[in-house]
């Protein structure tokens, strides 16, 4: 058992989603994987692991926001043995070339956080990467499955609520979207050489202020996490 985590040595698979709402993780374990069993609910972080296609994988809620995240993920490799980390999440849409209801792959991350300064200091901007294999195939299975799929910079903040964040000067220098986690991710990833990939779908566009209705929100997301398995049981 880790601090955070109830499951024991060998429960988790090496390839795991990271959803951030842990009923999307019972979703995603009812409704994707065979023979799921959960091995955690310590505060509500449901865990479970399963087989897709054969192949064992796990899914992790993670909570929101990079503390969170971080907590999940350091655990997860360091005592787990997680070596493909795959957040499966929502976004909010910042450019006009992302329709609401597409679903973006992570790059890269832009962020507000502390967390690269507090390792790299005042001098270096560290960028948070996708691992380039993981977003190649995701890319392959999206266009495969003939499911809008759009690639590019993301922003990972630390608040949802900001009335000072400069939006309008990322979306002209390509930010796609807006989420909380893949930051963490990706610079832990780096951190610990294991391979990691943040893919969302647009469930919300600052310019429009369109929203995909609640009930509408679960196929967007089927699709986001079909394309996240194909692309971590490689
Ligand atoms: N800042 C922010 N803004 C918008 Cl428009 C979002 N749309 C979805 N999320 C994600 O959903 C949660 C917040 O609702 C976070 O986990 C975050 O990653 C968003 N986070």
């Amino acid at each position: 058992m880790s601090l955070h985590i109830g499951a024991q040595a060998g429960e988790i698979a090496k390839r795991v989603l990271l959803p951030g709402d842990p009923l999307r993780a019972k979703h995603i374990a009812e409704n994707f994987l065979e023979d799921a069993k959960c091995y955690n609910e310590i505060r509500g972080a449901f865990g479970y692991t399963g087989t897709y296609k054969g192949v064992p994988v796990s899914v992790q809620g993670t909570g929101m926001g990079i503390p969170s995240i971080s907590i999940y993920v350091t655990e997860l490799i360091r005592e787990y043995g997680a070596r493909k980390l795959i957040r499966v999440g929502t976004c909010g849409a910042m450019h006009e070339n992302i329709n609401l209801r597409d679903i973006v792959i992570a790059q890269g991350t832009t962020t507000d956080s502390s967390i690269i300064r507090n390792i790299f200091g005042p001098t270096i901007n560290f960028a948070p990467l996708a691992d380039y294999e993981l977003m190649s195939k995701a890319m392959e299975v999206g266009q495969s499955l003939k499911i809008p799929t759009k690639v590019g910079n993301i922003v990972t903040v630390d608040r949802f609520y900001d009335d000072d964040i400069d939006n309008e000067k990322l979306r002209r220098y390509g930010i796609l979207a807006v989420e909380m986690e893949t930051a963490a991710l990706y610079l832990l990833a780096a951190k610990y050489r294991v391979q990691s990939l943040g893919i969302f779908t647009a469930s919300d566009h600052l310019l429009t202020k369109e929203a995909v209705p609640a009930e509408e929100r679960q196929t967007n997301f089927n699709d986001m996490i079909k394309i996240a398995l194909e692309t971590i049981i490689q």
